[in-house]
């Protein structure tokens, strides 16, 4: 064979083993790559099962219809470089970082379950010597304080669907508690909102957990492959090498999809304003203070955000010169953004009590 020939079947053997594989391992961190994988492999696999793990550097997730504002600490996320991510699927946010493990469950339509994913993980941990079990929300908790130590979210769309859940090995918790607070007030939002819970960490290793995990799916796998029946969990050493074999096992890092239009195209999409912040449902803001040193009188602010973009903006105060000005500027329009106001004092000089309320609305965002 030619080089060219050795090339080609060199790069179709690669995609066949992808796309064929029954569990895909991420090398990335990368969370947009990572989730873009997600979404490549659930629309292009040709498995009737797979499951895909994979771990992210520290990242705030929210579900696909949260309003991050809500969800997160922006402000904190953005000074200390977590990423907001939203993703596709539905569901309350959840925090990753290098000490928590993801993993999704890729299955047609019709096998899917709310169930099956986590069953799999709860029998993994059993074998690690965790007590674990389902609670009523689908999340994984442990047996005896009932934290929980994982969370899922769904899928299912054109015959396919997937099962997303977060496992906490060692992660910073109090990153948890810190990202997933958020500090803007007065929000009235009809989107999704998290249900907060009582988490913990099960202190094992990464390696003892994605093997767990790998041969748990790969059992239940090979049951419904051979018998359509439940797993036979009695399984041995030439079992366990078989099961893992590097025809059913994938490694996969960033490098190996580069180019591919379907991966970059929703790496592309995942880092845009307009996906993480635009797509929030319709929001609005209604705050109130009597305590800024501008005379001591009330004043009120009420917005509507549409698309992470103000649509309507009112300010009110017993200050008609001051309620004017803050009036004046260009709101409408403007994205809901942290850093928006600097951009009012490019053409304009505010009065020393403008200032001060508008310092008071960026701090409330
Ligand atoms: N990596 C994580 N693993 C497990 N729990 C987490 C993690 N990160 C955050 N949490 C907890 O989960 C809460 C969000 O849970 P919530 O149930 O709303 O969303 P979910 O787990 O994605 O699933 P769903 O909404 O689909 O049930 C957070 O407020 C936090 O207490």
């Amino acid at each position: 064979m030619d080089l060219r020939g050795r090339l080609i079947s060199k790069t179709s053997k690669q995609w066949f083993k992808l796309l064929h594989a029954k569990v895909i391992i991420s090398k990335s961190v990368d969370p947009y790559f990572n989730l873009a994988l997600e979404d490549f492999l659930y629309s292009n696999s040709k498995s009737p099962r797979s499951l895909i793990l994979y771990t992210n550097t520290p990242s705030v997730i929210i579900g696909r219809n949260q309003n991050p504002w809500v969800e997160a600490n922006v402000r904190k996320c953005r000074s200390n470089l977590v990423n907001i991510i939203r993703r596709k699927s539905g569901g309350g946010t959840v925090f990753h970082d290098l000490g928590n493990v993801n993993y999704s469950l890729l299955t047609n339509r019709n096998e899917f379950s709310h169930t099956k994913g986590a069953e799999l993980i709860v029998k993994a941990l059993e074998k690690l010597n965790v007590e674990a079990e389902l609670n009523q929300r689908h999340d994984i908790v442990l047996k005896d304080t009932k934290q929980k130590i994982s969370g899922s979210a769904y899928k299912i769309s054109k015959g396919k669907s997937y099962h997303h859940g977060t496992m906490l090995l060692n992660s910073d918790l109090k990153g948890i508690s810190s990202y997933l607070r958020s500090t803007t007030k007065g929000i009235i939002s009809k989107g999704v909102t998290s249900t907060r819970s009582d988490v913990a960490n099960v202190n094992l290793s990464q390696v003892d957990f994605l093997r767990e995990a790998m041969l748990s799916f790969l059992q239940y796998d090979d049951a419904r492959h051979v018998s359509g029946t439940n797993p036979d969990t009695s399984i041995d050493d030439q079992k366990t090498a078989d099961l893992s074999s590097r025809d059913n096992v994938v490694f996969v890092d960033s490098n190996d999809l580069a180019g591919v239009p379907h991966v970059m195209q929703t790496m592309q999409e995942l880092k845009s304003w307009n996906w993480t912040f635009g797509q929030t449902p319709f929001f609005k803001q209604l705050i109130t203070t009597n305590n800024l040193p501008i005379g001591n009188h009330q004043i009120e602010l009420d917005i509507s955000i549409r698309h992470g973009i103000i649509e309507n903006f009112n300010f009110t105060s017993s200050n008609d010169r001051l309620q004017q000005e803050i009036m004046n500027y260009p709101w409408k329009g403007m994205a809901y953004e942290l850093g928006f106001i600097n951009s009012f004092m490019l053409n304009s000089v505010p009065s020393s009590e403008a200032l001060i309320v508008l310092d008071w609305i960026s701090k409330n965002i």
